[in-house]
């Protein structure tokens, strides 16, 4: 990593020094609701552009081009690593992802494979080093990432999208000696990966923990917290910054803070002030406007994005973001205002 990445608004921020502007960046940046993403995509399918390394990256590089961003995320999926485990991955257009051979018992867990993601996901090293060749010139990082243990497993045991999470709560509660072989693995393959990606060239990672919001703190904290915590720490052996982001966990942050991630991720339901009181001022946090709002005029998405940052209250170590990822239906005009919005109205002194 150069200096300028070094020194870039982003990992000042993780940091807790100082910044010139609060900076921005948003989930799903690269994606349907840019006309160059469809472009690109419409000549291929998902994985294809995933495992293509040049596509991949000129996709992860659109948002940089047309907005005032302060940090990129590669262009892939959460659900790829489970390719190399032996998992048949598809993305079915307008239904979203399908796993064909879900795991349904302990036999299926034992015959789960863990590659080294060097050997399974080489083209993400290439994408990553294309990106990163015109990022640094830029000064600006790379998020790599990976789903974290238990939003994986929900996907390999249900086989897709779920609304209740019956098959892996059921996993958990009737078979625990399953569960924990099951989130070992993931731990193995996951912590592999992300190490593969700095080493690629990341100089942030994120783990997206997305359906975490379905556990009661009980079961959070033993079927779920002490991978979440092993598959941080070893994610921080990299060296660099590790941002931990769920949703619907306003009720888990304390847990959630003692995972020992650099940044908490939160999403709308809560208050910024009032997960950042929880999470600990001690810790980098973001979030966390609500997605649906980059779709409604301007005076409103104003409004709401400033109140975002007044919550932040002029701390160091707000990085903003939505709450969860870009809408396909959002005008790419909105995302440039929001951007430039953020960086002006915190310019001003209210957030140092
Ligand atoms: C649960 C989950 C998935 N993928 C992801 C999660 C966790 C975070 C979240 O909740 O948003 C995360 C994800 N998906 C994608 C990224 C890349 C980085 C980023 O842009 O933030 C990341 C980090 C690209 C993508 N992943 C997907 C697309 C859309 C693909 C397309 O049709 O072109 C993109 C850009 C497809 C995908 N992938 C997944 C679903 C449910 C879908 C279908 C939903 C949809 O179609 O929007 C699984």
């Amino acid at each position: 990593m150069n200096e300028s990445v070094r020194n870039s608004r982003f990992l000042k921020a993780v940091r807790l020094e100082p910044t010139d502007a609060t900076p921005v960046w948003f989930m799903r940046q690269a994606g349907r609701y840019m006309p160059e993403y469809r472009a690109l995509r419409s000549k291929t399918t998902m994985l294809g552009a995933i495992q293509d390394p040049e596509l991949a990256a000129e996709i992860t590089l659109q948002p940089i081009k047309a907005f005032d961003l302060d940090a990129a995320i590669l262009f892939n999926d959460i659900l790829t690593p489970l390719m190399g485990m032996g998992l048949e991955l598809d993305f079915v257009e307008g239904r979203g992802p399908v796993i064909g051979n879900p795991i349904t018992s302990l036999a299926d867990i034992e015959g789960l494979m863990t590659p080294p993601a060097a050997e399974a996901m080489p083209y993400t090293a290439q994408a990553i080093r294309l990106v990163t060749a015109e990022l640094d010139g830029r000064g600006l990082p790379l998020i790599g990432f990976v789903g974290a243990p238990f939003t994986l497993a929900s996907y390999a045991v249900e086989g897709g999208g779920s609304r209740n999470y019956e098959k892996t709560k059921r996993l958990m509660y009737h078979q625990p000696e399953a569960w924990a072989s099951l989130m070992d693995k993931l731990v193995h393959v996951l912590g592999d990966y992300l190490l593969f990606q700095v080493q690629s060239g990341c100089a942030a990672l994120q783990i997206f923990d997305s359906w975490a919001g379905t556990l009661s703190p009980r079961d959070y904290a033993r079927f779920v917290a002490p991978y979440n915590a092993r598959l941080i720490a070893a994610a921080r052996e990299s060296g660099v910054p590790v941002i931990y982001f769920s949703t619907g966990t306003g009720t888990l942050l304390r847990a959630i803070s003692a995972l020992g991630s650099d940044v908490v991720g939160v999403d709308w339901r809560i208050g910024l002030d009032e997960a950042w009181a929880q999470i600990g001022y001690d810790r980098a946090i973001q979030g966390n406007l609500e997605p649906l709002l980059l779709q409604a005029p301007w005076e409103e998405l104003e409004r709401q994005a400033k109140a975002v940052l007044e919550e932040a209250g002029g701390r160091r170590g707000h990085i903003f973001n939505l709450g969860h990822g870009i809408l396909p239906q959002t005008p790419p005009d909105n995302v440039a205002r929001l951007a430039d919005f953020v960086h002006e109205f915190s310019a001003k002194g209210v957030v140092r």
